[in-house]
């Protein structure tokens, strides 16, 4: 069965399936529009989460209101502007993390046909948490979440499950993490192997993950023991020695100690030792985005080739809406359902 996509982005099946179960695929969120002021909505929403930022709201919120987000706001909406996707003749545009995420649920959908695959975004549009009451007026009953973070981590899934836990009148289930599923390790090491078979073996593989205070690992966060775990189990998967590759961590956000090495460093460390090709893999991040589209494919990139006296930094798309990662994603979200009944 075929599904057809609603303006909100809610994929509906065609044919009468029982539709009282709905499967959320739940991703970050992003700008609606690449502009100063739309990019100030959607920080403003995400950094006021206390799993996200947890410093006290009198201390934070004038921060944040009169510091950070006016200096961010343009700041980050001309990086948006350089990644914006356009419309084309029969799709619409957007941001890529929203526009990906879009194109996600509906592969994920054309897999489960019993089911209703819906996208939504924790902060921004399709809003989560209306999403779940809109579910509930149109007869869903059920809801399993599927938070698009392959690695657990307190400032995401666990934001995920807090909305999760007031959707009144909806019986509610999560998936916590998938870093070791072994369809989305294939998936993700498939990836890799298409790209070097397309475009040459670039030699060093880098693995980055999105960053996060060194405070939450300490206080038990799983996260980067999952970034590990994941690295490992990809590089296995494509035979790789420990010397061939290495995991660092990008996106750093304010003034505290991040999750090390950082990948600025690390491609700055890779250069140094006259390596002149880095081929960067982020599968921490299930579709592109700013953080790997613009950070990494443009900013970093143009980092490495400064460093490495005229190198290059190859950057291997994340899975976005491959057919791979659809049957992956379609497979957990299964299992979960059945495991429920
Ligand atoms: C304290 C700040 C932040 C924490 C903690 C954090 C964790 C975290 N984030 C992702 C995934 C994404 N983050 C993205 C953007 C983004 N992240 C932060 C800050 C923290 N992230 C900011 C301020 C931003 C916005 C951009 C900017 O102002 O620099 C995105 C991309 C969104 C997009 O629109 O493309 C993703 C995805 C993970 C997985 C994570 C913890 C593990
Ligand atoms: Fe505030
Ligand atoms: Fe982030």
């Amino acid at each position: 069965m075929n599904a057809t996509s609603a303006p909100s982005g809610v994929s509906i099946p065609r044919d009468d399936a029982p539709a009282d179960t709905a499967v959320v695929l739940v991703n970050l969120g992003t700008p609606d529009a690449p502009t100063a002021k739309a990019v100030r909505r959607y920080l403003a929403e995400f950094l006021h989460d206390h799993r996200v930022v947890s410093l006290t709201r009198w201390l934070w919120c004038p921060l944040l209101h009169f510091l950070i987000l006016p200096i961010r706001g343009p700041k980050v909406a001309h990086k948006y502007a350089s990644i914006w996707l356009a419309d084309d003749a029969d799709r619409p545009g957007g941001s890529p993390l929203a526009v990906y995420t879009r194109r996600l649920a509906q592969a994920v959908q054309r897999e489960l046909p019993g089911v209703r695959v819906v996208d939504a975004m924790r902060y921004g549009n399709p809003n989560f948490r209306a999403l779940l009451q809109r579910l509930r007026g149109e007869g869903v009953r059920r809801v399993l979440a599927l938070p698009l973070y392959p690695q657990y981590s307190t400032s995401t899934t666990a934001s995920v499950a807090d909305v999760l836990e007031r959707a009144d009148g909806l019986a509610t289930r999560m998936v916590g993490d998938y870093h070791l599923d072994a369809g989305w390790i294939e998936a993700v090491a498939m990836s890799i192997r298409d790209y070097r078979a397309r475009h040459g073996d670039g030699g060093h593989l880098l693995f980055s993950f999105h960053g996060l205070p060194q405070r939450l690992v300490d206080q038990g966060d799983p996260y980067a023991a999952q970034c590990e775990a994941s690295a490992a189990a990809i590089a296995g998967a494509l035979g790789l020695e420990p010397s061939q590759w290495t995991l660092s961590y990008q996106s750093r956000f304010g003034r505290e100690r991040w999750l090390e090495p950082s990948t600025s460093d690390t491609l700055a460390a890779l250069a140094g030792r006259g390596i002149r090709t880095v081929d960067v893999a982020a599968p921490g991040f299930a579709v592109d985005c700013l953080e790997t589209l613009e950070e990494v494919a443009m900013m970093l990139a143009e980092e490495f080739t400064e460093h490495s006296a005229g190198g290059s930094l190859r950057y291997i798309p994340c899975l976005n809406d491959l057919p791979d990662h659809a049957r992956a994603l379609a497979a957990i979200a299964q299992r979960e359902l059945e495991a429920w009944r």
